[in-house]
């Protein structure tokens, strides 16, 4: 008997260096046994040093995409990626509120490693107001968590009070990743819904190959979701999947260089 492969979609930027964005999520998800259809939102000329540029695509492109993938696939779980501005993040929202695609992971992307700011100020904004009050689970990094909650994160007291209010905006469960943080130890808070919280402790790999771990660890809870696990347990899968493969990195460009999606088998334990 043909049995059904969990599927799941990637609302996201294109990055033509092929270590973030939608190209991350789509490697990652492969290798996380789950398959993903993608709606592209918007193209970047980037590559390891930087983004050299940015192309939001036109409505029309994008509500096309989301109505040949709802035409035809049955989607278990979504994320979304770089939205670039308010009209876009409207739009996505707009299409998963009607859509009513389940298990939503909201990664609000906002600068990249290089620097560049791939969401406006209003972008922000609007994630706050429309995506959020959907999301089943958002992954924020610590810059990205401060401006969600409007506060400082300094200890660790601070990101179990920024989690809380950005549960407040309308998201179940919250990752407050730290990776921008600095000792030897990288440490990640979740909070989940019913209130629940514990922290994800990895030693910190002393690598600058680190180009899309944020999407990475997305797109793999999204896979995980897809298969119908729990939160708890996707996160925890997706924590150490990234954590293999930062491991196990490709040298490749000449900067932030890319993770090794396909750096971990099926019989690997995770
Ligand atoms: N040097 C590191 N060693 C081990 N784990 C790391 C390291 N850097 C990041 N991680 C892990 O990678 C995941 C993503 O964290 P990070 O804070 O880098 O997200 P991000 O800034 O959104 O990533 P990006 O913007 O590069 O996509 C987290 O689970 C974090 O613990
Ligand atoms: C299209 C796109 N989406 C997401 C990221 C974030 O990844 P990073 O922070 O590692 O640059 C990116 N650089 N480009």
């Amino acid at each position: 008997m043909i049995q059904q492969y969990p599927t799941a979609l990637t609302i996201a930027g294109s990055d033509s260096g092929g270590g973030a964005g939608l190209q991350a999520d789509l490697k990652t998800m492969q290798a996380c046994q789950t398959f993903s259809t993608n709606v592209i939102v918007g193209i970047t000329a980037q590559n390891t040093l930087g983004v050299q540029g940015q192309y939001p695509l036109p409505k029309q492109v994008v509500t096309r995409q989301f109505a040949s993938i709802l035409a035809d696939f049955h989607i278990q779980a979504v994320k979304t990626g770089a939205l670039f501005d308010a009209e876009h993040v409207q739009m996505v929202a707009d299409e998963l509120q009607w859509s009513r695609l389940p298990n939503l992971t909201v990664d609000p992307v906002m600068i990249a490693k290089g620097g560049a700011h791939l969401l406006t100020p209003a972008g922000i904004r609007k994630i706050k107001s429309q995506l959020l009050p959907q999301a089943t689970i958002v992954t924020p990094n610590l810059p990205e968590a401060e401006l969600l909650a409007e506060q400082q994160i300094i200890s660790e007291a601070d990101r179990l009070s920024a989690a809380k209010k950005i549960q407040q905006l309308g998201a179940k469960n919250v990752i407050i990743k730290g990776g921008h943080g600095s000792g030897p130890l990288v440490k990640d808070y979740v909070r989940l819904a019913n209130g629940d919280d514990f922290w994800l402790t990895a030693p910190r790999v002393k690598t600058k190959r680190t180009h899309g771990t944020g999407d990475t660890l997305s797109a793999s809870i999204t896979a995980f979701l897809a298969q119908g696990l729990g939160i708890s347990t996707a996160i925890q899968r997706a924590h150490a999947y990234l954590e293999m493969i930062i491991e196990k990195p490709l040298v490749l460009g000449h900067g932030h260089g890319p993770l090794n999606h396909g750096g971990w088998s099926a019989h690997d334990e995770i």
